[in-house]
């Protein structure tokens, strides 16, 4: 599948489904359940790896976690994000994208309005995701941006560059609704919201956050389960089992036979 086809979705109005994978049973079931996207997001250093910040995360670390989903949903799109300082030049720019496309990406995705590197990696024939609002990787706070009418145009002048430079998908976060739906209403490239409103061509989430398995709650999250506290209590009904001997049971293990059981005792005799 290429990126076409979601340009052909956005122009029949239909909205497609994105949502982060780092693992392969977790992606398997992303497909099952008719993910149209996955995303490996360099969120997977903060929500997977334990780092503190999505800049700790490395190439090789995306390569990794790239290629595992693609191995757990062979046939589902994938974007991959580059992470940070590995687009700083266009050589560097491809070189790091070749590195995604190698490990299972079929599109890569990174931070900013650079129309220059779009264009480098679309001659090149890579499929490109493009990000602005809040970029995680090139500001501290996680603040709402887009709030000022200045600021918003700003973002709208770069959305469109992106577009004009060949972009095949852009993701908004944390923007106005009003403005992620004036962006998207101008863009030949599917726009794919976080925070961003229902406006948008497409909504991708962290799929921790929607099982309810991180550690903090966002606005923009709608928790469907409460993987976190299921997954504590069994762990915690586990260790209480094998305190108190009641795991394993019989049907947990498996017994020698009676003549093999005599035997043995008359060998260690
Ligand atoms: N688990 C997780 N979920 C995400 O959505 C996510 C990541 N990680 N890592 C990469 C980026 C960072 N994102 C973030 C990070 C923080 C806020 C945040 O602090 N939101 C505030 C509102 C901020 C404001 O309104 O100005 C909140 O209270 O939810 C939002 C998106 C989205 N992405
Ligand atoms: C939140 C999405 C868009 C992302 O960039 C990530 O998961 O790293
Ligand atoms: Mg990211």
């Amino acid at each position: 599948m290429a990126a076409g086809h979601f340009v052909e979705m956005k122009k029949r109005g239909e909205k497609f489904v994105v949502l982060t994978a780092y693992d392969a049973p977790t992606a398997r079931l992303e497909a099952e359940a008719g993910v149209d996207i996955i995303m490996v997001g360099d969120s997977v250093g903060t929500n997977v790896l334990g780092y503190a910040s999505e800049r700790e995360v490395t190439l090789d670390d995306m390569a990794h976690h790239i290629a595992a989903v693609r191995r757990g949903a062979p046939g589902v799109y994938l974007i991959g994000d580059l992470p940070y300082a590995t687009y700083d030049s266009e050589a560097q720019a491809l070189a790091s994208a070749a590195r995604l496309a190698q490990a299972g990406a079929d599109c890569v995705k990174f931070e900013g309005a650079q129309p220059d590197i779009v264009r480098a990696l679309k001659r090149e024939g890579y499929e490109v995701c493009c990000h602005i609002g809040l970029e995680s990787q090139h500001q501290e706070g996680k603040r709402r941006q887009g709030k000022t009418a200045e600021a918003a145009a700003k973002l709208l002048a770069d959305a469109l560059a992106l577009d004009a430079a060949g972009a095949d998908f852009l993701v908004l976060e944390l923007i106005p609704r009003e403005l992620a739906a004036k962006i998207t209403e101008r863009l030949r490239a599917p726009t794919i919201g976080i925070g961003a409103g229902a406006d948008c061509d497409a909504q991708v989430l962290v799929v921790h956050d929607l099982a309810a398995l991180g550690t903090r709650d966002f606005k923009h999250n709608r928790r469907y389960v409460e993987l976190g506290a299921a997954l504590r209590a069994a762990v915690a009904a586990y260790a209480r089992d094998v305190r108190e001997g009641r795991f394993p049971a019989e049907e947990n293990g498996f017994s020698l036979e009676a003549a093999e059981l005599a035997a043995l005792e008359k060998i260690i005799a």
